[in-house]
């Protein structure tokens, strides 16, 4: 409430711009990731311009050189463990190559959260790699943008059908428009 923070007007700044100029695929502020408990170590797949991220996986160098240039973030080539509770990493990578390697080059044990929306082809393999390389515990949440569109069939079913996931959906619009999506919030039960 009240004077809103720099990163809050950015914010706004961009909703604002996207809904009367041009659209573009941020998550925007209706969907927005207030459902999700407060976690502390975040994996963010697909960056796109930084709208929302903390440890964040892009490997299209124009979206990135756009969070280098949003955030001021030094432009990560030798990832380090990051000791300061809210610091933004990023890795110009493609997510199959990078996950394995979170635990050497982060120094991260677990995941709390992990926001999904990058190619939606990548959410089931990526989900898997995850699983096994050990990166989520019991309680880790997995947030998936546009389950409904643009779509993501694989992983909606692999999530909702698993017995390790506890799965809810919340139902939303897809970003400044009117055409229905959503976010899918699944619990890993390890
Ligand atoms: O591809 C997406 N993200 C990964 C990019 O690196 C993406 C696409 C769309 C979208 C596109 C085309 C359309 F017609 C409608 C929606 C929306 C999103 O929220 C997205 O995250
Ligand atoms: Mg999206």
């Amino acid at each position: 409430v009240g004077e809103r923070r720099p990163s809050q007007r950015v914010i706004q700044a961009i909703d604002q711009f996207c809904r009367q100029k041009e659209w573009a695929m941020n998550v925007g502020d209706e969907k927005g990731m207030h459902h999700v408990v407060n976690p502390a170590t975040v994996l963010e797949l697909g960056t796109y311009c930084g709208y929302s991220t903390l440890i964040t996986l892009e490997f299209n160098p124009h979206y990135a050189q756009l969070l280098y240039e949003s955030t001021e973030s030094e432009r990560v080539h030798k990832p380090k463990r990051c000791d300061v509770f809210f610091q933004v990493q990023l890795v110009e990578e493609a997510s199959g190559d990078w996950i394995p390697k979170m635990r050497t080059e982060f120094g991260v044990e677990t995941f709390d959260l992990v926001f999904l929306d990058h190619w939606k082809d990548r959410y089931l393999p990526d989900t898997k790699l995850l699983e096994d390389c050990g990166l989520l515990r019991k309680g880790s949440v997995l947030l998936a943008d546009n389950v409904i569109f643009p779509g993501t069939p694989e992983y909606l079913e692999y999530v909702r059908s698993s017995p390790q996931y506890e799965s809810q959906y919340f139902q939303s619009h897809l970003e400044y428009t009117k055409v229905e999506d959503g976010l899918e919030k699944s619990v890993y039960l390890d």
